[in-house]
């Protein structure tokens, strides 16, 4: 049986990146750039006043000048200042031609339609956005690789960028298996359970910034779930399968795998929760059977399935792995990396109560996984361990 750490190794060596696409700068906010961004005008285009008050020609004053006229934010009209002159002026206007200075409007003395500059900090150029100070037209606004932050999507937009080209996010399925599962929502009748898995991953997928998911149920029949597979194949770029992957007789999963041609890479991981991962290629596409119980699903989610999803995006790994002083003491059987439902706080790793597979009570409070060394029985409190931060 596989390591995590081999296992890791493996999915990795089988992520490509997803081919760049061309898209709205308003839909592009979370992507990775795939090609530079120039500037395509001087910005700002014209010289700009960064603050209300008045325009003038720095060698004028400190005379009274004479007002002649007003520039506010978008207007269309010109205005040629001379000597002994000056302009109202208003934050984001255009800057007079002949005027090379603004004054704010605090720092001058106005009477009888003139003004007395009172600001002995002036200096010629002051509160004047020169043209091209932002960017120049032609320059390298955004390189290929950069993160497409709320920030970055401003400053594009700012500069008239209206398209850019990106690693798209991939299109995910979720397929949950099980007879038993129901929608929350109706009555549970006898052997029912409330089916979770769906939620909890298409949660986690839409927080990494993915809107093409979709989700299908499938009975535990191999030939329903070989054709909904099948299907998926169709138009999805990652496949996750819940459930299904273990050895019970209604474990279908790898069956309706092989029946796809997928190309099996491995299935079962020296680990706790989530030793029956299961993990599959079909050209560039991944699947994923992940161990049905719903905290082995969140598990293997963070361990295997988002660093492989950022990497197709070409994004890094959102799951930090830290060191972290343990808490309380902890004892396991050697042979499984445990994966603990836990609390970091200030350096300091708690492992909680309720650890089980089929529960998450203890996963909705916790915002760590505490990794517990394959071979390794007994934890000390003090003693140091790796954790995995979960995103928020
Ligand atoms: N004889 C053995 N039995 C089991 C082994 C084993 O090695 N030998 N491994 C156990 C481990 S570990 C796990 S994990 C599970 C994984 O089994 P499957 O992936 O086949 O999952 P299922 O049997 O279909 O379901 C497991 C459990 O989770 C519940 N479930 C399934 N889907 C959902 C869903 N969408 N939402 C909520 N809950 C779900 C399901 O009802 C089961 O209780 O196998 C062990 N058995
Ligand atoms: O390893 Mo299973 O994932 O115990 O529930």
């Amino acid at each position: 049986m596989l390591s995590v750490k081999e296992a890791r190794q493996l999915i990795a060596n089988q992520v490509k990146l997803l081919n760049p696409i061309k898209i709205k700068l308003e839909e592009a906010s979370g992507h990775i750039l795939a090609a530079d961004v120039f500037a395509p005008y001087d910005i700002p285009s014209f010289r700009q006043s960064a603050m209300d008050g008045y325009a003038l020609i720095f060698e004028d004053q400190p005379l009274p000048l004479q007002l002649v006229g007003e520039m506010a934010a978008g207007t269309s009209e010109s205005l040629q200042l001379s000597l002994g002159q000056t302009a109202r002026i208003f934050t984001g206007a255009p800057v007079p031609e002949g005027a090379d200075t603004v004054v704010m409007q605090e720092k001058v003395s106005l009477s009888a339609g003139k003004i007395i500059v009172e600001d002995i900090r002036l200096e010629k150029g002051s509160n004047v956005r020169a043209v091209g100070s932002e960017i120049k037209s032609g320059a390298l606004a955004m390189a290929h690789g950069s993160l497409l932050s709320p920030a970055a999507i401003g400053f594009l937009a700012g500069i008239g960028i209206t398209a850019v080209t990106v690693f798209p996010m991939p299109k995910v399925v979720i397929i949950v298996t099980g007879k038993e599962l129901q929608k929350p929502g109706s009555e549970l009748t006898f052997g029912q359970i409330y089916e979770s898995n769906s939620y909890s991953l298409s949660a986690a997928l839409k927080s990494e910034g993915i809107t093409e998911i979709s989700i299908v149920q499938a009975d535990d029949d191999l030939e329903i779930l070989t054709r909904i597979l099948e299907s998926a194949l169709l138009k999805n770029d990652v496949i996750l399968l819940t459930g299904g992957v273990s050895v019970g007789d209604y474990d279908f999963v790898l069956a309706a795998s092989k029946a796809c041609n997928i190309q099996q890479i491995f299935h079962k991981v020296k680990q706790k929760p989530g030793k029956p991962l299961f993990f599959g290629t079909k050209g560039e596409q991944l699947i994923f059977g992940l161990p049905g119980n719903p905290s082995s699903v969140l598990s293997c989610y963070y361990n295997y399935v988002l660093p492989a999803i950022k990497k197709l995006s070409n994004k890094e790994n959102s799951v930090q792995e830290i060191k972290a002083t343990l808490t309380h003491d902890y004892q396991k059987p050697a042979g499984l990396t445990h994966f603990l439902k836990g609390n970091y706080r200030n350096g300091k790793a708690t492992p909680l109560n309720a650890q089980e597979s089929f529960r998450l009570s203890s996963f909705a409070q916790a915002n760590c996984l505490i990794c517990l060394d394959e071979m390794q029985q007994e934890f000390k409190a003090g003693q140091t361990v790796d954790i995995l931060l979960l995103p928020h």
